[in-house]
């Protein structure tokens, strides 16, 4: 098989590729990004290439003869992150193009509501369909409730019940990747993505990890690469710059999670309600009748927050950027002023 082809190429992205690159330009995909280096998939096999920094795992790049590459293509989803110490920096992109979105919650304790409403957040911010899965399943009676306790608080979002131990659930989630789509997962530590990624691969009878590949004097050397092909034309992706993942910017992905709450506002007596203790707030009257939780408005309330505080810090970085290039443009003004009155005077 066209070694490309198990790493999740379409026609799709065939004639995405025809649309934006001039002929002869050859495809291929990012499977790990470094510094300047990338591993790329290429039809012929694997290649280390020198690259732009812009790259991350799971673009489809063109390249052209010399092993030049000529860019990359819209990107059909995008996993950013914020860095954590420092506000004003710039999103960084962590992953582009996957398709499914494992939120990985696993059974051997009880459940973090918050964090699977924050990773959903982001999920579906990502432009990726996420997908709820449940693991380690052998011990899931340990914490009763938690699967019930999941399905509710996933609103709609589809799950899935794993074991790596055991083996369950493993068909149906490969079963679920279609063949050219990227499953990626994302979780905290600990909660058996590894465990996962190997027993979906192992199922495929692949060797995870290490791949070799040959860099532009011919050499072949050893790598790991972060997109595994399930030998069906489905990909994992395991990379982990996706661990430590935090909140980025994610207002349509609030909505998607929080949609009825945001429905409420609409029915609040005065528009400007703030949903405290104002007559006619349909926030609180839900909370009252028991149709809102308690927990689910604080939580609403605490991420609509960290939202808007992210917003106001990058709003006084792009103000002091446009205040450097208002003073230049005045300066500049002045400057050209102060030559037209001279000459003027001459
Ligand atoms: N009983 C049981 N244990 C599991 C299962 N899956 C994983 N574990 C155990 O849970 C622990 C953590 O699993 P990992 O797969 O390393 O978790 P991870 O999410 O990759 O963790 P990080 O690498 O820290 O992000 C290990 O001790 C695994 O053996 C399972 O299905 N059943
Ligand atoms: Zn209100």
């Amino acid at each position: 098989m066209n070694t490309l082809l198990q790493y999740g190429f379409t026609d799709r992205i065939g004639a995405l590729f025809s649309f934006h690159f001039p002929s002869g330009v050859q495809p291929a995909r990012i499977v790990r990004a470094d510094r300047g280096r990338v591993l790329v998939a290429t039809p012929d096999g694997i290649l280390h290439l020198d690259s732009p920094d812009s790259l991350v795992t799971g673009d489809w790049i063109g390249l052209v003869g010399d092993g030049r590459i000529a860019g990359h293509l819209p990107r059909s989803s995008l996993l950013q992150r914020k860095r954590a110490y420092d506000p004003l920096s710039e999103a960084q992109a962590l992953a582009a193009n996957i398709d499914l979105l494992g939120v990985v919650v696993p059974l051997d304790r009880p459940l973090s509501t918050n964090r699977l409403e924050r990773t959903l957040v982001a999920a579906w911010d990502s432009g990726a369909v996420p997908l709820v899965v449940l693991t380690k399943a052998d011990l899931s009676s340990r914490f009763d409730g938690v699967v019930a306790e999941t399905v509710d608080r996933a609103r709609g979002v589809e799950v899935l019940t794993t074991s790596a131990e055991v083996g369950d659930g493993l068909e149906h989630l490969r079963g679920r990747i279609g063949a050219g789509q990227t499953l990626a997962l994302l979780g905290p530590s600990g909660a058996g993505k590894s465990s996962l990624i190997n027993a979906l691969v192992d199922d495929a009878r692949q060797g995870t990890g290490e791949v070799r590949a040959t860099d532009g004097r011919g050499r072949h050397t050893t790598t790991a690469r972060e997109l595994v092909p399930l030998g069906d034309g489905g990909v994992l992706m395991d990379t982990p710059g996706l661990r430590g993942f935090a909140l980025w910017d994610a207002e349509d992905g609030l909505s998607q999670v929080f949609g009825d709450v945001e429905e409420l506002f609409a029915r609040c007596r005065f528009r400007d309600c703030a949903h405290e203790s104002e007559p006619g707030c349909a926030v609180q009257s839900a909370i009252a009748s028991g149709d809102l939780e308690e927990r689910r408005w604080l939580s609403y309330r605490k991420m609509d927050r960290e939202l808007a505080s992210l917003h106001r810090r990058q709003n006084v970085a792009e103000q002091r950027r446009y205040g450097r290039s208002f003073h230049r443009v005045a300066q500049e003004a002045a400057r050209a002023k102060d030559y037209r009155n001279r000459f003027r005077e001459g």
